[in-house]
């Protein structure tokens, strides 16, 4: 039995109105990629903040190496071997790459120096990266690389990563799963928080399940089904999505060869995109991320304005109409970016509701807001999509990032919208919240809503969506039925292959 490399036992940290850690005790060990599951808001990010000095614990102890551990701050947890990274990239566009890791540092070497070190780290751990490009050039899975190789540059024994994998492709996940062996071969230990369980089962040794807080058990992912850890989570058994018979009604979106520039310098042109969303249909966009998707979303909600002519909603042509002329019109929109975008971080969930429902639900009248039928809306949305929170009056940032997507998400969906455009609807939402969300996604449609879902899981798409395109630097493929799609054919609408044959049946 080796001896562990961290020891934690009985943490607990309480918030208001909600103990986030519960007496939790487990160990990990040197060399192994051990998995933090949990379903959201259970307090996996508590976890890991306490471990990398970024919140402390109420009571409980820590031993790395045997001795105690107590991170006061992050830069103290990184002296003692621990690093991180996060879910939210903190990069400056602007600048390059070495000169981004010179600012994580706090003594940088001289420049070449770095360069010289970042080559090396990236060839010894198969991560592709040029020290001399410009950040805002890279794709996301990229930037992660820029973010692993800063924490690998200090030798970590413990590396945690939080959902790493929600931003890759396939082929990146890959690259990354043999850094990731590369470096337990050497002994590194791994904590990887991740709501997609398939991976764990390929890739971790080990996995702790948080449930409301509390450490429910350790299992063995290779030994453990999907659906059992998923129920380990949840504490019971949960439906996945049934695919309803479909016959799409009129169209109601047409976009018409919309060629519309980046508004801002690393966006993405659209180029020449046309498309037909119809009544009772979910058309799944699938794709990388960058290419295009937050304009195609921006130019359809109406927060990027288009040609007037180029999209039209049934025959009324709307492309400058603003987001709430449209959604006067029954068109509603979710972004992808929740914090900052979709919802206002020190507002409450009740103030947030007034964003995008303040016309529909009668939240304000002449100007003077309507609290309590606010209230009474957001205790609507936090009712049927459980989200995890004290009540509505709550601040948006003190929600889990997975509850605060189901909010956002939801607060959409309740207002029956004719026609819905979201950006990664289940983006960082743990399996069983994903099942619900993408069933009340096929509901809306089933009751006649037209449905844009843009999305980089591609299992989820194929399982909801009824027609599928891609966007590949800014060119939407052309857009074929679902069933009829092979992976194979998907992967050449990724990369470009416009104009390809597909046998309809
Ligand atoms: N700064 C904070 N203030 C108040 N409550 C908080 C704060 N941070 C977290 N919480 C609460 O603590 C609980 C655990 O949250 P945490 O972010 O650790 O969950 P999680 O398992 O990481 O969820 P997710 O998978 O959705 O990211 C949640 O109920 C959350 O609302």
């Amino acid at each position: 039995m080796t001896e562990p490399l961290l020891s934690i036992e009985g943490l607990t940290k309480a918030y208001p109105g909600v103990v986030a850690n519960e007496d939790v005790s487990f160990d990990i060990r040197a060399g192994e990629v051990h998995a933090l599951l949990g379903e959201n808001g259970a307090g996996k990010s508590t976890l890991v903040k306490m471990i990398y000095g970024l919140v402390k614990p109420d009571s409980g102890t820590m031993h790395l190496h045997g001795s105690p551990f107590t991170p006061s701050e992050p830069s103290d947890a990184r002296r003692q071997g621990v690093a991180m990274v996060f879910q939210h990239f903190s990069l400056f566009d602007a600048l390059t790459v070495a000169e981004n890791v010179a600012l994580g540092m706090e003594t940088p070497p001289p420049m070449r120096t770095l360069a010289a070190r970042i080559r090396e780290v990236s060839e010894t751990y198969g991560l592709p990266l040029d020290p001399t490009r410009t950040v805002g050039d890279l794709s996301a899975g990229e930037r992660q690389r820029v973010e692993i190789i800063r924490c690998l540059l200090q030798e970590p024994r413990l590396l945690i990563m939080d959902e790493p994998t929600s931003v890759l492709t396939p082929q990146e996940v890959a690259i990354l799963f043999e850094t990731l062996r590369k470096l337990t071969s050497e002994g590194v230990a791994i904590l990887y928080i991740s709501h997609k369980l398939e991976e764990i089962r390929t890739l971790c040794d080990r996995a702790t399940v948080l449930r409301r807080g509390r450490n429910v058990g350790t299992c063995d992912p290779a030994q453990t089904t999907a659906q059992a850890m998923a129920e380990m989570m949840v504490g019971s058994a949960f439906a996945t999505p049934a695919r309803r018979d479909t016959s799409p009604g009129k169209a109601r979106l047409t976009l018409d060869a919309l060629s519309v520039r980046a508004p801002s310098a690393f966006g993405t042109s659209l180029k020449d995109v046309s498309l037909t969303l119809h009544a009772g249909e979910i058309l799944g966009i699938g794709g990388v991320a960058g290419n295009g998707q937050d304009e195609l979303l921006a130019a359809l909600s109406g927060e990027l304005p288009v040609p007037q002519g180029a999209l039209r909603l049934d025959d009324t042509p709307i492309g400058r109409l603003p987001p709430q002329a449209r959604r006067d019109l029954g068109l509603f929109a979710a972004p992808e970016e929740r914090l900052g975008h979709a919802a206002a971080p020190e507002m409450s969930l009740t103030e947030n509701t007034l964003l995008t429902g303040a016309t529909k639900q009668n939240l304000s009248n002449r100007g003077f807001l309507h609290w309590p039928r606010a209230q009474g809306f957001a205790e609507k949305v936090i009712a049927a999509f459980d989200v995890r929170t004290p009540g509505p009056n709550t601040a948006v940032r003190a929600l889990s990032g997975g509850n605060l997507q189901k909010f956002v998400i939801g607060r959409e969906m309740a207002h029956d919208p004719e026609v819905l455009i979201v950006n990664q609807p289940t983006w960082g939402v743990d399996a069983a919240a994903a099942a619900f969300i993408r069933q009340a996604l096929m509901d809306l449609a089933a009751k006649g809503a037209a449905i844009l879902v843009i999305s980089q899981d591609l299992d989820e798409l194929m399982q909801i969506s009824d027609r599928f395109a891609a966007l590949n630097a800014g060119c939407l493929s052309d857009i074929h039925p679902t069933a009829a799609l092979t992976t194979e054919q998907v992967g050449l609408m990724m990369g470009g292959a416009h104009d390809m044959e597909v046998a309809h049946v």
